[in-house]
């Protein structure tokens, strides 16, 4: 069931690293984020070690988990970020990552969005559309700089994972495709403060087969062709994240190896560095929510129900995206149900697992939701109220309070 060095049993207890699961909500309450600080430092290290043979600078996609924490735990490997907003920009630069080893994406920048990136000096900033690459024109000669900007391209390519995570088809919004790439280059011999350094590409995230990131760079590679046919010096080719990893064991990630293995021969020597942009990939399986069973409940046509403290507002995935994440007692037990485990949300898609095989844990025990280190506390609401939960990393047998949990204080306290 447990497939983790990071995350196991010890005693019939779950723990993260050397440190008891149900220790931590003692002196932190529930619902927690538990991330393992070894964890996300070896899922760096696995990546990098892949793709080691290849010219590449990795910059973690901060918008996968933004705790000040983890972003320090990766800038402290060396890693790059890339963020998506001025608030991003905000948080990677406060957790102390320079400014030139940060890109600056998203497909609709505000103007002082743009200027917040330009003026911090991002080493590149990322254009979607022929009027973003002119609002970025404009925005740096008003601070007499040139900007390094990266165009992504949209590669027309439909990689298979859930509709709402593809990225690189001609449907979605993302990017500009290959009718738009001549007035690009155009409007880059024009425009005297842009400088076209790179050119991108993400092709959407949770993507098992390799081959679309093969079709997608293939196509990436033409583009470069053009652009230095043109002219161009290209610096550098942005192959985005999207690296899977497992949440569920029946359906287990191919290794990070087998992108490496097609993608470095197609990249190799084509005189650029090659940027990755993992998000997922580093920080999914870091974290877990640790949970309190508040109550359950069987109902008249048989089906239980466990109702924890933690729910939709915490971990959106289920409900989002119908996903699988591994839900665990944190005290081992010999007898099992099947049950739906559920928060207390006013929404029937609030659950975390429906007709699961679980520990018969009695009311007031703890469960642990596992993979929740990606795409969880970042994207937490106060929807319902709610309070978003505390953080803490754990280092061997050291623990961080990385977030306090809000208070009700903190709910209101932007109205007026
Ligand atoms: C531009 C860009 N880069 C990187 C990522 C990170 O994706 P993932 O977490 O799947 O690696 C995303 C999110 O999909 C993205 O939009
Ligand atoms: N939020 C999505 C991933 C989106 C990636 C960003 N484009 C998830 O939880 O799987």
């Amino acid at each position: 069931m447990l497939d983790s060095h990071f995350f196991s049993f010890s005693d019939g207890i779950l723990c993260c690293e050397s440190v008891a699961l149900d220790e931590l909500a003692r002196q932190f309450g529930t619902p927690l984020f538990v991330t393992s600080r070894q964890s996300l430092v070896s899922q760096y290290r696995s990546f990098e070690e892949a793709f080691a043979s290849l010219p590449h600078f990795t910059c973690y996609s901060v918008k996968a988990n933004f705790n000040l924490a983890v972003i320090r735990t990766l800038a402290e490997e060396g890693c790059g970020c890339d963020v998506n907003s001025g608030g991003e920009l905000y948080r990677a630069l406060t957790a102390g990552v320079p400014a030139n080893k940060i890109i600056m994406a998203g497909v609709g920048k505000s103007e002082a969005e743009i200027k917040y990136g330009l003026t911090s000096g991002v080493m590149m900033i990322k254009a979607e559309s022929i009027s973003e690459l002119k609002a970025i024109n404009s925005v740096a000669e008003h601070l007499g700089k040139v900007a390094q900007v990266g165009v992504r391209i949209n590669p027309n390519v439909t990689a298979e994972t859930h509709p709402y995570i593809t990225t690189g088809d001609s449907k979605e919004k993302f990017g500009i495709d290959e009718a738009g790439l001549g007035e690009v280059f155009e409007l880059f011999k024009t425009l005297p403060n842009l400088e076209l350094h790179g050119l991108d590409m993400h092709i959407g995230s949770q993507i098992f087969d390799p081959e679309y990131y093969v079709a997608a760079t293939q196509k990436l590679l033409e583009v470069l062709e053009s652009a230095r046919h043109l002219g161009f010096d290209i610096k550098w080719l942005d192959l985005g994240g999207g690296f899977p990893v497992t949440y569920d064991p029946q359906k287990p990630a191919p290794p990070i190896t087998k992108f490496a293995e097609k993608l470095i021969p197609m990249l190799q020597d084509k005189g650029v560095t090659v940027i990755f942009e993992p998000g997922r990939f580093i920080a999914a399986n870091a974290s877990v929510i640790v949970t309190k069973i508040l109550y359950r409940k069987k109902n008249q046509i048989g089906k239980e129900f466990f109702i924890v403290d933690a729910g939709m507002t915490e971990l959106i995935r289920p409900a989002l995206y119908q996903s699988h994440h591994e839900v665990l007692s944190v005290k081992q037990h010999d007898r099992s149900v099947v049950a739906d485990v559920v928060g207390p949300i006013c929404e029937s898609s609030d659950f975390f697992a429906r007709h699961r095989t679980i520990d018969d844990a009695p009311e007031g025990e703890l469960l642990a939701v596992l993979s929740s280190g990606a795409y969880g506390a970042v994207m937490s609401s106060n929807y319902n109220g709610r309070l978003r939960p505390a953080e803490v990393m754990v280092d061997g047998d050291e623990v961080t309070l990385t977030r306090r949990r809000e208070t009700y204080e903190q709910l209101v306290q932007n109205e007026l």
